[in-house]
């Protein structure tokens, strides 16, 4: 039958070869997939077509089809496919994340954007994300005085997910105790959940083997865990007695909505945890791993990492901390910033989309119901685009005006359109304040015995990019 459709849709792109029933399926491999689609598109060009089981994909690689894409079909390429996993976890689609293209989600956005995701609001958070910045380097210090061997993977991870716990359930885990690795078990069962690929999203008529795997009981069980930990929450933040002297954080905002009944659904506790789950998912890892990526990436350029750090402790003189508000007029560093997020971005393949309606891209004709995948990573090393692409070379950005806002299709890691990043705020100002930080109290060391070489970029599978192999350093207290 698929061998019968394409040749009958003769307009649809290009790609390779696959089996029957499950198509390309065999052929993938999820560890780097955005690499091995990278090298697909050598052979199949700009746009190429996947058969995913009984699904169809297409790929674009370059930042021209991005422009066509997000100027003349965004609106008919702003669905999400329907997967079992993010299905479930996120209440069916009650999200933003995972929500189809629709009222809802437009609604549901503009909620988010307007009340949750503002500057006004991601400012008011700002004492935190200082406070628990300055409690890291207070602890790096610590370990520098001892030149104690950090992982900066795991340090980092903790410092994100606690940045994110205090400003979305206003709740703080001691370090090493156990609700903290409750919390983080918890989490870890979360991620590879929204990511594990499940048969049946595929080939439906064999989502018996999902069964057989445990899979369904396991997503259940992961649903279930979720569910009660944000219900305590939830419920602790209508405790009449609860300290509230810290502020507001993300549950009580979404609380006093819930009590407004202003938009055209009932916002109820589902609508509240599902998107507790986005802030969770989306905003936790990408964090840490743009810093982890960041800090490998000036370990093994140490031009760059004395030249950011001469430009930064230059301007900090005799502070012992940079604020949000120093950060900003720091122009290499934002250069900087710019370059990590075209080599290392964390979502290389951005977040599926899906076309909720036939339409024209590249010249082919794609069906509705069609998986998008755009290569943010592929674009990113765009040869046409990018002199040396390669090259870690923040001073690309210095004298140009491309950025990451979604503007320039080139320099796309937070995406663009309709369903662009609507959390990009809150994030550049977290990874502003850690990576500087970072850089201005100390200088950075690979542990003994271990070489510039040494140090690898290799990833995990995930819809997050993290660095597989930890990135072990020491922090030496800088030279005044
Ligand atoms: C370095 C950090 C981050 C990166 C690189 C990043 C990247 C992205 C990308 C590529 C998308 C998909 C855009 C598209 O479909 O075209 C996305 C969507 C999204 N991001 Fe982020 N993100 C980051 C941090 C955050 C943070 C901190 C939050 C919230 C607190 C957040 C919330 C979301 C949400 C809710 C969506 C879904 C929007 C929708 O589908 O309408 N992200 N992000």
């Amino acid at each position: 039958l698929l061998f019968f459709r394409k040749q009958k849709n003769k307009a649809f792109p290009p790609g390779p070869r696959g089996l029957p029933i499950i198509g390309n399926l065999h052929q993938l491999d999820n560890s780097s997939l955005y690499f091995q689609l990278f090298e697909l598109s050598k052979k199949y060009g700009p746009i190429f077509s996947l058969q995913l089981g009984l699904r169809q994909a297409i790929v674009i690689s370059s930042p021209k089809l991005a422009k066509e894409l997000f100027r003349n079909h965004d609106r008919e390429v702003a669905g999400r496919p329907k997967l079992t996993g993010q299905q479930k976890l996120s209440y069916n689609g009650l999200d933003m994340f995972f929500s189809q293209y629709d009222d809802y989600w437009r609604e549901i956005r503009k909620i988010c954007v307007t009340h949750l995701l503002s500057a006004k609001r991601v400012s008011s958070f700002s004492s935190i994300r200082e406070f628990e910045v300055k409690q890291l380097v207070k602890k790096i210090s610590s370990n520098a005085s001892s030149n104690k061997v950090i992982n900066l993977n795991e340090v980092l991870m903790t410092l994100s997910s606690t940045l994110i716990c205090r400003i979305a359930f206003g709740r703080r885990y001691d370090d090493d105790g156990v609700e903290r690795s409750k919390f983080h078990s918890l989490f870890n069962e979360l991620q590879d959940m929204v990511v594990t690929f499940f048969v049946s999203d595929y080939i439906p008529f064999m989502g018996w083997i999902d069964r057989l795997k445990g899979l369904r009981a396991r997503l259940d069980r992961t649903f279930m865990e979720f569910d009660e930990f944000f219900q305590e929450v939830i419920d602790e933040h209508m405790d009449p007695n609860r300290d509230t002297s810290q502020g507001e954080d993300i549950v009580d905002v979404l609380l006093q909505l819930k009590k407004q009944r202003s938009f055209s659904f009932d916002l109820t506790y589902h609508h509240i945890k599902a998107l507790l789950l986005d802030i969770l998912v989306a905003a936790t890892d990408t964090t840490a791993a743009t810093i982890v990526w960041a800090m490998t990436a000036l370990m093994k350029n140490p031009r760059v990492m004395n030249k950011v750090q001469e430009e930064i402790r230059n301007f900090g003189k005799k502070k012992d901390f940079l604020d949000e508000d120093d950060i900003k007029k720091c122009s290499y560093f934002k250069a900087l910033m710019k370059e990590i997020l075209r080599l290392y971005l964390p979502a290389p393949l951005l977040v599926p989309k899906e076309t909720n309606e036939k339409c024209t891209i590249g010249g082919y004709e794609i069906p509705a119901k069609t998986i998008v995948y755009i290569n943010g990573w592929a674009i990113h090393r765009n040869s046409e685009t990018w002199k040396n692409p390669e090259e870690f070379y923040p001073e690309r950005f210095l004298k140009s005006t491309i950025d990451f806002k979604g503007q320039d299709f080139e320099l796309i890691p937070f995406g663009a359109g309709r369903r662009i990043c609507p959390g990009m705020h809150m994030a550049l100002v977290a990874l502003d304040l850690l990576l500087a930080n970072h850089l201005y109290s100390f200088d950075w060391e690979l542990p003994e015995g271990v070489k510039i070489e040494d140090v690898d970029f290799e990833a995990l599978p995930g819809l997050t990019q993290h660095k597989k192999n930890p990135l072990y350093l020491i922090a030496k207290t800088k030279k005044e």
